[in-house]
């Protein structure tokens, strides 16, 4: 960890420093990054916990502003050290359109490669995902993989298809010159699932549970691997690329890294119930009640309803066609590359990210009755 005695001379920018993920970059580079000068955090939608930040010796600097606007992300830019790039629109139950999706997600991207060059920014870390990779369309297996793993990355989903484009674009651009002559140095983060304090899909199958009588109907075999990540560890490897960038420029420079942790193996509905069961929630078998088959019909039910719906209200259920597919798919990880090319270890270990998990959704319980 950096010397606290070190001089605060850095300025950090995290786009989407709002949201999930983002406000826990921004907590922990607080946190854990001394040489901060000003964190600027930028996003559509401004958090009203960004007050509480502005009484530490670090300027918090909130912006609230649109990445498809090139001027607004210019401006946000400008004099940064370092961004974070977390910015996104995380859909895959088609609230949004597909043109949103890529005006946001790969539009956005172009605006803030643009912005560190012109500007001078030389340290630009992405957020990509696991789905830049998979699951495929053709429902491939992963299992364990690392970056170098054989894989046929196709898909036709707006979400993965947005995030390969712009994770493309990212790593495409490092080594450009920016304003001042010097290269631009790049690099892409790509998490698998993430949980923890403020998961909205976590809440939302809590709040299904609540609906049913406490109860969740298995969807998914439970030998179905799904890789996921805690959000501390999440943050913590975005602070710590950011730190070595400049550092091991060479090394790091351009390349991706899966983002994962000591989170056990399992369905992605098994592993919810790590903190939903704890918190009064139980898993209701359904092997004989509902085949693949019948989940497939609701599935494009719920599609078709959601189209028959929209000119009247957004109906948005977790289960659709493309959600079905990626649960029923087994997708992890296992690769050292992180900790080999700039230390990462994950900073939470299991129990503590579970701890951490659940003491969350029981806040929400609380809430709730
Ligand atoms: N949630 C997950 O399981 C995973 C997420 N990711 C990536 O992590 C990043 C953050 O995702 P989450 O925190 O889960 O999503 P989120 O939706 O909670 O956060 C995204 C943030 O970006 C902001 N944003 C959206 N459109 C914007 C725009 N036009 N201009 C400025 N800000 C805008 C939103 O207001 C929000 O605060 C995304 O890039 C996502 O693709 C990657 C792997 C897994
Ligand atoms: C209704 C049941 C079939 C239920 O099991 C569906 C679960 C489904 C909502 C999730 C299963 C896999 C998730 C995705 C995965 O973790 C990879 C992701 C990476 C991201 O970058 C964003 C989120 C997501 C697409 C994630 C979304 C929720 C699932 C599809």
């Amino acid at each position: 960890m950096a010397e606290s005695t070190e001089v605060r001379k850095l300025v950090y920018l995290v786009t989407g420093g709002c949201g999930f993920l983002g406000e826990h970059v921004v907590r922990m580079l607080l946190q854990r990054e001394p040489r901060l000068s000003e964190l600027r955090v930028f996003d559509l939608h401004l958090g009203p916990w960004l007050e509480e930040l502005k009484t530490g010796p670090v300027q918090v600097t909130a912006i609230q502003g649109d990445v498809t606007e090139a001027h607004e992300v210019a401006a946000a830019v400008a004099g940064a050290h370092v961004v974070i790039h977390a910015a996104g629109l995380v859909d895959v139950f088609g609230r949004a359109s597909p043109k949103t999706i890529h005006e946001v997600n790969v539009q956005g991207t172009k605006n803030v490669i643009e912005a560190c060059v012109q500007t001078g920014t030389r340290f630009l870390v992405y957020t990509s995902s696991m789905e830049v990779v998979g699951p495929n369309i053709k429902g491939h297996p992963f299992y364990r993989g690392n970056e170098d793993t054989p894989y046929e990355a196709v898909h036709k989903h707006p979400y993965p298809c947005s995030k390969a484009q712009a994770e493309r674009l990212v790593l495409e651009a490092n080594g450009r010159e920016v304003r001042g002559g010097l290269p631009l140095v790049t690099c892409a983060l790509r998490p698998t699932g993430i949980y923890g304090e403020g998961h909205q899909i976590m809440r939302d199958f809590y709040h299904q549970g609540l609906r049913l009588g406490g109860r969740l109907f298995r969807a998914i075999p439970a030998s179905v691997e799904h890789g996921r990540v805690y959000v501390g560890n999440v943050a913590w490897m975005h602070v710590l690329v950011a730190r070595e960038l400049e550092r091991r420029a060479a090394l790091v420079g351009g390349q991706v890294y899966f983002c994962y942790d000591e989170s056990p193996y399992k369905s992605y509905e098994d592993f919810n119930m790590e903190f939903l069961g704890p918190c009064g929630l139980r898993l209701v078998e359904t092997r004989l009640l509902a085949p693949y088959w019948l989940l497939m019909l609701l599935a494009f039910l719920n599609a078709l309803l959601q189209w028959l719906l929209r000119p009247l209200l957004l109906y948005a259920p977790l289960l659709n066609p493309y959600t079905l597919a990626m649960a029923n798919t087994t997708f992890t990880v296992s690769t050292d590359k992180a900790q080999r090319h700039f230390g990462y270890e994950p900073l939470f270990s299991w129990e503590d990210s579970r701890t951490r998990t659940i003491r969350w959704v029981r806040a929400m319980e609380g809430s709730a009755q």
